[in-house]
């Protein structure tokens, strides 16, 4: 790289011959003004050209303008005796802004839960995911395409697929994140930070398209599938060579489960479903659908492969197409009562052990998203320079911050405490002790992950409603953080759950 001084920059600065320092790095723009987004004049402003324009530039751009080489090969040197400041950061690595990263993540603080084991286990999520699925998670986002098969393949060579199900015996054998943990050692703790790495993308929509459907429609196979159901499903959907999808959900029924119409009629040895399932995340590209089915002796939860008189199209939501999310019609599928989950009639059970662990799953990855716009909102503010001053010198943007934070620490410590608690609990005593909590925890979570993105949309200004530029991620998580309240069930049915639990439980002797 040629080293230059500020006067020898000095000189490029008209139209046609125009030389810029940002950060140490000098870049001839004398043709690429022309082609410039942001228009050529505002470049040949006297605080700009030829000069060091650093501060105005990261007014205006993400840092990650300059990384992309069609504008990294704009450099045609650096500043003599001066290093670059503000580094592309490695993959994999931790973010020094206070409060970017959970406490257990900061230099210098402690966490009672995570271990050594999981300290290497994030590193090595996080580094892969960068590497490999952030860029798949921004195309998909964009282009609202469903994940490759090259991308799942990836996945589940490191057996991420099955680790995003949470600790258990389809874990058994398998060789987890190159060996990085074994099945045994492997906790809620290790998944919980899969949910947060995954958030973390900034593309909502791909944190459904990856696979979410499997999440929450494979345990009922491995739970109440017959033996021989389950040994050709659960390899197939944990290889990532089919996919499956929940579908319980309907025009009809959303959070009030049993008002389903989707009926299965005995046939011989075959069930008879017509009906249709709305919102069925990843319904457009899954093989296999767990649905929530009315029979004579009441719900019963039936695995449908697609097929004949199985039909799905794309339903248009506010976030990505990535998820798959789709109308799923059954129009009189045959299917082997060999497919039924569980019991005849005692669909509803099948269902609600479902729950506990998917609404968890959606906390976990709410929390994740909530904290990378924290991080947003905190650079922001400091770069940002208004009236001459950066944002952070207006206090009621200092207010803004300061509530973002307490909400983020919050729900990250309830979390975490839930978490262990999972850690510590057999199913059924989950069952009995979490599912109200995890209610109010989720409650919780999504209406201070709304407020936030609505102080950070004020905090972003104009920025924050354009889907690229500055504040795109915070486009993107106002305009998708309501997902959060609504799926794995309405945020207010959830806290009333938690409520009426608590109720249940109340000592008949209490009084004041
Ligand atoms: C290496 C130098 C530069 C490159 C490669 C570059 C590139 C870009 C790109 C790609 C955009 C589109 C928005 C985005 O993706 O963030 C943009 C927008 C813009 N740029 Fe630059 N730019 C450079 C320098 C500058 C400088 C020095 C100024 C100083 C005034 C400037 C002013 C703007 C403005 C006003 C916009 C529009 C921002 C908006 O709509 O919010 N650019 N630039």
């Amino acid at each position: 790289m040629s080293q230059f001084t500020y006067e020898e920059v000095e000189k490029h600065n008209k139209e046609g011959d125009l030389w810029i320092i940002v950060d140490s790095k000098v870049y001839d723009l004398s043709k690429f003004a022309g082609l410039h987004p942001g228009g050529p004049n505002v470049l040949y402003a006297a605080n700009v050209a030829g000069k060091d324009a650093t501060d105005t530039f990261f007014g205006l751009h993400r840092h990650e303008v300059l990384l992309r080489p069609q504008y990294a090969r704009l450099q045609i040197g650096v500043i003599r005796g001066q290093e670059e400041i503000i580094k592309a950061p490695l993959p994999g690595s931790l973010s020094k802004v206070p409060y970017a990263e959970a406490t257990w993540l900061s230099d210098g603080y402690y966490s009672p839960y995570y271990t050594d084991n999981h300290r290497m286990f994030q590193k090595a999520v996080r580094k892969f995911f960068e590497e490999v699925v952030r860029p798949e998670a921004l195309k998909c986002e964009e282009g609202g395409t469903r994940i490759s098969q090259e991308v799942v393949d990836r996945l589940s060579d490191l057996n991420i697929i099955s680790m995003r199900l949470g600790p258990g015996k389809h874990l058994k054998g398998r060789y987890l994140m190159e060996g990085l943990v074994k099945p045994e050692e492997f906790n809620y703790f290790h998944e919980l930070i899969l949910h947060t790495e995954v958030a973390r993308f900034g593309t909502r929509g791909f944190v459904d398209g990856m696979l979410n459907g499997a999440v929450i429609g494979l345990p009922p196979i491995w739970n109440y599938g017959s033996p021989e159901l389950q040994s050709k499903v659960v390899p197939e959907v944990l290889s990532g060579k089919k996919y499956i999808a929940l579908a319980i959900s309907e025009a009809f029924a959303g959070s009030d489960v049993s008002g389903i119409q989707t009926t299965a009629i005995r046939d011989g040895g075959y069930w008879v479903v017509t009906g249709t399932k709305k919102w069925i995340t990843n319904g457009t590209f899954a093989d296999y659908f767990t649905t929530a089915c009315k029979t004579e002796k009441g719900l019963t939860v039936i695995l449908i492969e697609r097929g004949e008189g199985v039909s799905t199209k794309p339903i248009k939501t506010a976030y990505s197409p990535t998820a798959g999310t789709a109308y799923v019609v059954f129009n009189k599928v045959r299917v082997p009562v060999s497919n039924t989950l569980g019991e005849v009639g005692k669909g509803l059970s099948v269902i609600l052990s479902n729950f506990n662990h998917e609404r968890w799953m959606v906390t976990a990855s709410s929390v994740g998203a909530q904290r990378v716009i924290v991080e947003e909102c905190l650079k922001w503010a400091n770069q940002r320079i208004v009236f001459g001053k950066p944002l952070t010198s207006q206090a009621v943007i200092r207010s803004k911050l300061g509530k973002m934070i307490t909400r983020i620490e919050a729900c990250q410590n309830w979390l975490e405490l839930v978490t262990h608690q999972m850690n510590n609990m057999s199913y059924n005593e989950m069952s009995n002790k979490l599912a109200g909590q995890i209610g109010l925890l989720k409650q919780f979570v999504s209406r201070c992950g709304r407020e936030t993105a609505e102080d950070a949309t004020q905090v972003f200004g104009g920025r924050a409603l354009t889907v690229t530029g500055m504040g795109k991620f915070v486009e993107n998580y106002h305009r998708t953080s309501g997902f959060d309240a609504i799926l794995a069930g309405a945020e207010d049915v959830l806290g009333d759950l938690g409520l009426k639990q608590a109720m249940k439980k109340m000592p008949k002797d209490a009084r004041l």
